[in-house]
């Protein structure tokens, strides 16, 4: 359950928020979606859809940056490991904390705000490939990654046709780490029907 499912959730529920917090971003994507599914009878998105989902990928990255579904993973040193000078024995327990890397401000400047630009291509061709790793990288990297991007163009894309979402005002969202990033109080929004043309 966790991989398959608690991730890709989080990682929806947050991409929902950040689009919340940043409504011209909201819109875009809905402007992408609209334009895809134009004058269609159905809002099925198609695999081949997925591709067209330029701005909306960017998001979804951004996303996943800015909140990291998954916070932090666990390895165990199998070979001594020289690190400025210390050697680090086997058998060492090491965490690798992904929100660490995903907000250090030398490779991701204003590391805190979402920028879903910074995800463009032509803004990632010189980014070292560890600099983003929500899905870890290596041997052990997460077999489900490209089944849960795909899985979260289509439900937010389907969402984002359908519904306008605003944060309920009401309530305050705070983050929790876990093993996939939580809230202390659940993340409560107003989902308003909207008409796109069909
Ligand atoms: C946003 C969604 C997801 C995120 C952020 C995510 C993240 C990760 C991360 C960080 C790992 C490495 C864990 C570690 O080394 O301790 C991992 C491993 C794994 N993930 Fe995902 N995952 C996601 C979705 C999925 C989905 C949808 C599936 C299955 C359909 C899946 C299946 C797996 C499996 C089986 C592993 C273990 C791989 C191995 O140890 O060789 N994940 N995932």
């Amino acid at each position: 359950m966790f991989e398959g499912h608690d991730t890709t959730a989080s990682a929806i529920s947050w991409a929902l928020y950040s689009l919340c917090e940043h409504p011209e971003y909201q819109e875009r994507v809905q402007a992408e979606v609209d334009h895809i599914l134009e004058g269609r009878d159905s809002d099925n998105i198609e695999w081949s859809d997925l591709s067209k989902m330029e701005f909306l990928t960017m998001v979804i990255k951004e996303s996943m940056r800015l909140h990291c579904p998954v916070p932090l993973i666990s390895r165990e040193i199998t070979q001594p490991l020289s690190l400025d000078g210390v050697t680090i024995p086997v058998g060492t327990p090491c965490t690798i904390n992904i929100i660490n890397v995903h907000h250090n401000p030398t490779v991701w400047p204003d590391p805190y705000s979402f920028k879903p630009e910074r995800f463009h291509p032509d803004n990632m061709k010189d980014k070292d490939s560890y600099a983003f790793i929500p899905f870890s990288a290596g041997p052990r990297n997460c077999i489900g990654q490209h089944f849960s991007l795909n899985e979260q163009k289509v439900l937010l894309g389907r969402l984002l046709r359908r519904f306008t979402f605003t944060l309920d005002p009401d309530r305050t969202v705070t983050k929790k780490p876990a093993a996939v990033m939580r809230t202390e109080t659940g993340m409560w929004m107003i989902a308003t029907p909207r008409t796109p043309s069909l």
